[in-house]
């Protein structure tokens, strides 16, 4: 969906490109200040699902005139890459009628992020001219004095590429937090939660504290209440106070800095994460409230900007991200860097502990690159004694793939997601048969591919009503062959090594026992 706002514009100022162009946003807003127009953004982002208005499956526009509102249009982009990374939105001085050409793009820009597979593609093979101020302008766009495949392209699209460099731009520039933003009181868009405990004050510390911990049943306003009931009590514990608001800032940041249209990569999995990484931490880190902390932070952002794809994926098409990362665990690279400039931007206390102790949310990030699985079981299995970091990375690697461990009705569910996501995968492979990853996102041949139907309204449906895995394998058959392949290749030996070292894990390796029986059942022969 992509929204036209209209910022203190009167009728009779919309010139006729305006008026030409308008059919082509769903919606048109007309708002009277900037500050109407981020409590828009923020409101629309955490509605329920399936959220029409995410920002991500359409391009918003926002018209205005800069010399009314004291805020450049340098800058009021600026402050949307900084505080919404994964919205593909922009702002436009109405007043020059050359920039209105932009409204001229619209049709193509939507059809590119109204298609998932043209959407990723663009995410992960595209960046645009614009650089951001401070990222050196010899070097973008070539990997030593290389030319880079990566398509420049004028199409006001979220890319991965443009993330990083507005990240990297950051980490130079570092500006306090705007009024616009800093107004803001977060408190007011979490009616859901807030509801809920004006009726049971306990109801979201008795939904954290068991292994029963269900994401898949929650809103995204819940999804941040959780991190947020979280992260403040360990910030009391470990002594590193943050006030609730600039908490609920950096939950709300890195929200839309996860893409929520990922069936399985998106903030709903952080939050998974970050409550298993906690509950594992309670058995094995008891006495270590600073490093609790600290890998509850790492797990909530561990994969932020994720594209729902893989660092094959990024290889294969040499795409200039795996370049910047030289082919090395590209994603858990491009994670771990965005989340620390995140951090240092929201919560710099934490980085003033030590140097030392804050490089354990880079390792613990970096570990969760599957390709590095064999060491890790390795190292469980024979370091002795086991190294403090060896723990972390292990806790937070255990936490990654926890899904295997819950209870079978929601394990079934993170299957079904997981599942859908390696099918986005495979129709992005079968895209590039036919499509060049880089090729011109305005071209003529975008217009024959196939657009597969968006998704998440059904997929919500299923993952609120339907809890018996039997219902979720009949429309998809091949789910079990999938799980009995991961937990063999994979969970099994891990988690059985896991608890045989800390026998209070025990439920972890029964859990995976009692799952693979199921599937085993179910399993369809090829
Ligand atoms: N239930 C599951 N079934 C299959 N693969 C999984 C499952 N859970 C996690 N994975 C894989 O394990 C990987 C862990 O790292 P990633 O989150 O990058 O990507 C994850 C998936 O590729």
């Amino acid at each position: 969906m992509s929204t036209l706002f209209l910022i203190g514009m009167h009728e009779i100022e919309k010139s006729q490109t305006i008026i030409r162009n308008e059919h082509y946003f769903d919606r048109i807003i007309e708002l009277h200040d900037l500050d109407s127009l981020m409590i828009d953004l923020y409101r629309d982002r955490v509605s329920s699902f399936p959220n029409a208005h995410n920002f991500e499956t359409g391009v918003s526009l926002v018209l205005y005139d800069p010399s009314k509102f004291q805020l450049s249009v340098r800058q009021l982009n600026v402050l949307f890459k900084r505080f919404f990374p994964s919205f593909n939105i922009s702002a436009i001085d109405h007043t020059q009628e050359e920039n209105l050409q932009r409204l001229e793009c619209i049709e193509r820009e939507n059809n590119i992020c109204r298609n998932r597979i043209t959407r990723i593609n663009h995410w992960m093979y595209h960046h645009h001219d614009d650089i951001p101020d401070g990222i050196n302008k010899k070097n973008y766009g070539t990997i030593n004095g290389n030319s880079i495949p990566t398509q420049a392209c004028e199409a006001n699209i979220y890319t991965l590429l443009l993330h990083l460099n507005d990240s990297k731009a950051q980490q130079l520039h570092k500006a306090s937090v705007p009024r616009l933003i800093r107004n803001i009181e977060f408190m007011s868009f979490l009616s859901d939660p807030l509801e809920k405990i004006s009726q049971d004050e306990l109801h979201y510390w008795n939904i954290l504290s068991t292994w029963d911990f269900c994401a898949l049943s929650l809103s995204t306003q819940e999804l941040i209440w959780c991190g947020f009931t979280l992260i403040k009590k360990l910030s009391k514990d470990a002594k590193v106070l943050i006030a609730d608001n600039k908490l609920l800032l950096l939950l709300f940041t890195l929200e839309s800095s996860y893409h929520q249209v990922n069936k399985f990569h998106n903030f709903r999995h952080a939050i998974d994460v970050m409550q298993a990484t906690w509950q594992l931490c309670t058995y094995l880190l008891e006495d270590n409230p600073v490093q609790t902390l600290l890998l509850c932070m790492a797990a909530i952002g561990h994969d932020v900007g994720h594209p729902g794809t893989n660092n094959q994926l990024l290889c294969n098409c040499e795409s200039e991200v795996a370049q910047n990362f030289k082919n090395v665990s590209i994603l858990e690279n491009f994670h771990r860097e965005l989340f620390q400039q995140l951090l240092s931007d929201h919560w710099p206390q934490l980085l003033s502990i030590s140097r030392k102790q804050f490089n354990f949310i880079s390792e613990a990030i970096l570990a969760t690159d599957m390709a590095l699985h064999s060491q890790y079981e390795d190292r469980l299995m024979h370091e002795q004694p086991m190294k403090q970091i060896t723990l972390i990375s292990l806790i937070i690697k255990a936490a990654d793939i926890s899904n295997v461990t819950r209870p079978l009705s929601i394990s079934a569910r993170w299957a079904y997601l997981i599942t859908l996501e390696f099918n986005d995968c495979a129709l992005l492979e079968s895209f590039h048969k036919a499509h060049r990853p880089e090729q011109d996102c305005f071209g003529d041949s975008y217009k024959n591919v196939d657009s597969p139907k968006e998704d998440l309204g059904s997929i919500q449906d299923i993952l609120m009503n339907v809890t018996n895995p039997d219902d979720i394998i009949k429309s998809h058959p091949y789910i079990p062959n999938g799980q009995i392949f991961f937990i063999n290749t994979f969970a099994e030996v891990f988690f059985n090594a896991l608890s045989q070292k800390f026998s209070k894990l025990e439920f972890l390796s029964d859990n995976v026992k009692i799952n693979k029986e199921y599937w085993m059942q179910h399993k369809k022969s090829q």
